[in-house]
């Protein structure tokens, strides 16, 4: 480990200066496309509007022989898009695999004045981290780039997990941490056969009312990723970055994708995966605030004042917690209504209705 005296220092002669504070523009949904698909890729300019990050996917889902026609495909697309405010990240081939080493060195070489963040599958601990930042770094210099790319790992390894706070915290390019729910499964050999979501059979059922024991007995299907999530979004609050869902696989169950993005979004997340274009106005009402939590939030924090002591308001206590929650909230709000008028009209006239 770097001590805390070089943490930002660069790790190559002539690459940018690290960032201290990780930007925060918004990133409500992560949208894959692969562009080695013609379709996909004629779609980018027009989704390049609405969604808050387009993300070229050169790993899983991208077929072996198309490889190198997604690298290349990202290029293009890169050189000859005006993305405007939308961020465009990539993920690269894993570690392991025979591609990445090209994937960084032909995407940083290319494209790395358009690039905001790298994405990286299937990481371990801290030393993968290390190996891509250093070499990040000598590309950069080489390159000759002003803005240093950031990093995104998934986590979708046991190991990864167990990593999971020394991954967060392995670099001044950590941006932030996505859940993997598929190879994570696999990893830990859990045994379902989805990308992400419920299972039926995870559940909890009430106690036995008399002799009879499948008589008024209601089950709950339970959240397979709650543990996970919950210890993802510790880990990177502690370490200044964003936590994210990663992909919902039914593409066709828009209300349980709902559910699922909703629960990480309630529990810190930032965002989640859109893998269809289906799924990005879902991300994009998820992770905006609702209207009426907004007009809640900013009333608290007005009637708080200077954020100290206690009030009562529609019977329920507020003091310096509740305030904070309320100001994570507004200020959430504040920051994506200031490029959306139609958020910014819907959050001022649930305002309006609450004080009338
Ligand atoms: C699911 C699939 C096969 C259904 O694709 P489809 O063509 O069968 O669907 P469709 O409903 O017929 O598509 C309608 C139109 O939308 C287009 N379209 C469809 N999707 C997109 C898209 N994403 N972006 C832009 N356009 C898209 C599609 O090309 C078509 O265009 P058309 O009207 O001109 O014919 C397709 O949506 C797809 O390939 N999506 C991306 C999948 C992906 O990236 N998977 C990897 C991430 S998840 C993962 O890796 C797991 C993880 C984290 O690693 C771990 O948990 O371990
Ligand atoms: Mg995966």
């Amino acid at each position: 480990m770097r001590s805390p005296k070089d943490f930002f220092a660069p790790l190559a002669v002539g690459a940018p200066e690290p960032l201290r504070q990780i930007p925060v523009p918004p990133s409500r949904m992560i949208h894959f496309f692969d562009p080695s698909n013609e379709k996909m890729a004629a779609k980018v300019p027009d989704l390049a509007k609405k969604v808050d990050v387009l993300l070229g996917n050169l790993e899983d889902a991208v077929r072996a022989d198309r490889k190198e026609a997604a690298r290349n495909g990202l290029v293009a697309i890169a050189k000859a898009t005006d993305f405007g405010k939308t961020q465009l990240w990539t993920r690269v081939n894993s570690l392991d695999s025979p591609w990445v080493l090209d994937d960084l060195i032909t995407l940083v070489t290319e494209i790395g004045d358009k690039l905001d963040v790298i994405m990286v599958p299937k990481v371990e601990g801290a030393q993968d981290i290390h190996y891509v930042d250093r070499l990040l770094a000598q590309l950069e210099a080489r390159a000759g780039l002003t803005k240093p790319l950031l990093v995104h790992a998934i986590l979708e390894t046991a190991s990864g997990v167990v990593n999971v706070e020394e991954i967060a915290g392995a670099s001044p390019r950590m941006q932030g941490i996505s859940l993997g729910p598929a190879d994570l499964a696999a990893s830990r050999r859990m045994k379902t056969t989805r990308v992400g979501g419920g299972h039926p059979g995870y559940l909890v059922r009430t106690d036995p009312t008399g002799e009879d024991l499948n008589a008024g007995r209601t089950t709950y299907q339970q959240d397979l990723w709650h543990y996970t999530v919950a210890r993802m979004v510790d880990a990177c609050a502690a370490n200044g970055i964003l936590p994210y869902y990663g992909p919902f696989g039914d593409i066709r169950d828009v209300v349980a994708c709902e559910d699922q993005f909703r629960n990480a979004f309630l529990l810190g997340c930032v965002g989640a995966w859109s893998l269809h274009p289906v799924q990005i106005d879902i991300a994009k009402k998820v992770f905006s605030p609702a209207p009426e939590d907004v007009a809640w939030a900013r009333r608290v924090i007005a009637a708080m004042g200077d954020g100290t002591g206690a009030v009562m308001i529609d019977g329920k206590m507020q003091d310096d917690a509740s305030v904070k929650q309320c100001r994570v909230v507004a200020e959430l709000a504040d920051a994506l209504a200031a490029d959306d008028p139609e958020l910014a009209a819907a959050y001022d006239a649930a305002t309006k209705e609450a004080s009338a």
